[in-house]
């Protein structure tokens, strides 16, 4: 045992970095995420090498950049560029307003493992996915340092779950019941089960794997359908005496809370949920549901009967070990908010609704 970070633990250290305006260090190049990165930051990575803004091919999409990377586009950053450029080209609040950054230019060719990590990086901070990178001929002392490989490697990992505490939790849907809290071992957030009962784990038990929705489940807002979902779910585990509802902190479908709000503002501006998504850079569904295969291998459950309507999760599931026997539709009541939102889920993310 060494008290040097592990690769998990410096991960989990640039991460923070990220959000706290940090640049780190990936390979041979200083990456900062645009969102945090202050001005006086900004001017002094600018005099240390040649800059690159990474966004992802969505983003990149929307801008009318072209796209060499796959997955990416490394946009140049003009010498005048400040930090008010930057952030229009990350964040799409003000397309409509502004919707020529450019013409904006992109690198083609070499390496870009390094751009690739930094866009995980930031999307795993939960912050806008727009890296500004500066290759480096000398590494300054005192920033958390990653090779691309390897960090790339380290986030597509499965992170191992310790269990921290659980209680009997008496609830309105079902008075025996448990909760238990899950912490994984990469700095993430926390995830919490909901065991109902006393399920056999030799059968299949009744499960649901909920996304975390701040808006949804705790304000009760009538534009998604998370809210009545959780509370029908929890009744019919209630009815049926047993189950396992995950509580997984993925708000936003994996991007945060911050993002979810960025969007929603989009789809003020009239963008559906998906396109929202896509105008920020991301996918229309961030979330690793290997998460959710984890805690439930964790606690003994190896095959469920799955309320959802959502095919992704089924296959997901099954895909990290979890069998499912049965898919248990989970259909709420449509409002004049979510109507909309509820159609894009079938016609474009495929739920069966
Ligand atoms: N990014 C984004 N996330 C949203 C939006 N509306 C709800 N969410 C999040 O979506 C997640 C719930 O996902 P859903 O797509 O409703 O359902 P699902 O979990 O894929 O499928 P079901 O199991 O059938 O409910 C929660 O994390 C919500 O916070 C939105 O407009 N944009
Ligand atoms: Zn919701």
């Amino acid at each position: 045992m060494s008290l040097i970070p592990t690769l998990t633990e410096t991960v989990s250290r640039a991460r923070s970095d990220l959000r706290m305006g940090l640049p780190i260090v990936i390979g041979d190049h200083l990456a900062a995420a645009v969102e945090t990165l202050s001005s006086g930051r900004l001017a002094l990575l600018r005099t240390m090498g040649p800059a690159v803004l990474t966004v992802t091919s969505w983003r990149a999409g929307t801008l009318k950049a072209r796209v060499y990377d796959g997955d990416l586009a490394r946009i140049e950053v003009p010498l005048d560029a400040d930090l008010a450029w930057l952030r229009a080209v990350a964040d799409p609040a003000g397309d409509l307003m502004t919707p020529m950054k450019g013409p904006l230019r992109s690198e083609r060719g070499g390496d870009v493992t390094a751009h690739r990590a930094a866009i995980a990086l930031v999307k795993s901070a939960q912050l806008l996915p727009a890296v500004l990178l500066v290759r480096v001929e000398s590494i300054p002392e005192g920033l958390t340092r990653l090779q691309p490989g390897p960090a790339l490697e380290q986030l597509a990992t499965e992170a191992a779950m310790t269990p921290v505490a659980a209680a009997r939790l008496p609830l309105l849907a079902a008075e025996n019941s448990k909760l238990h809290i899950f912490r994984p071992d990469d700095g993430a957030a926390e995830h919490y089960a909901v065991e109902i009962g006393s399920p056999s784990r030799a059968e299949p038990v009744l499960a649901r794997l909920h996304s975390a929705c701040f808006t949804g489940d705790v304000l009760g807002s009538l534009k998604c359908d998370c809210g009545p979902q959780l509370h029908t779910a929890l009744a019919a585990m209630g009815q049926a005496g047993e189950g396992v509802l995950l509580y997984l902190n993925q708000e936003g479908r994996g991007i945060g809370l911050a993002n979810k709000m960025r969007a929603y503002a989009l789809q003020n501006q009239g963008f559906d949920t998906v396109e929202a998504n896509h105008r920020l850079g991301f996918e229309d569904d961030e979330r690793d549901f290997r998460i959710g295969a984890g805690i439930l291998r964790k606690m003994g459950f190896n095959s469920v009967r799955l309320m959802t309507n959502n095919p992704r999760k089924v296959s997901m599931l099954e895909g990290h070990g979890i069998a499912v026997a049965e898919r248990v539709p989970l259909i709420t009541q449509r409002n004049r908010h979510n109507t909309n939102y509820l159609d894009v889920k079938a016609e474009k993310s495929g739920h069966l609704l």
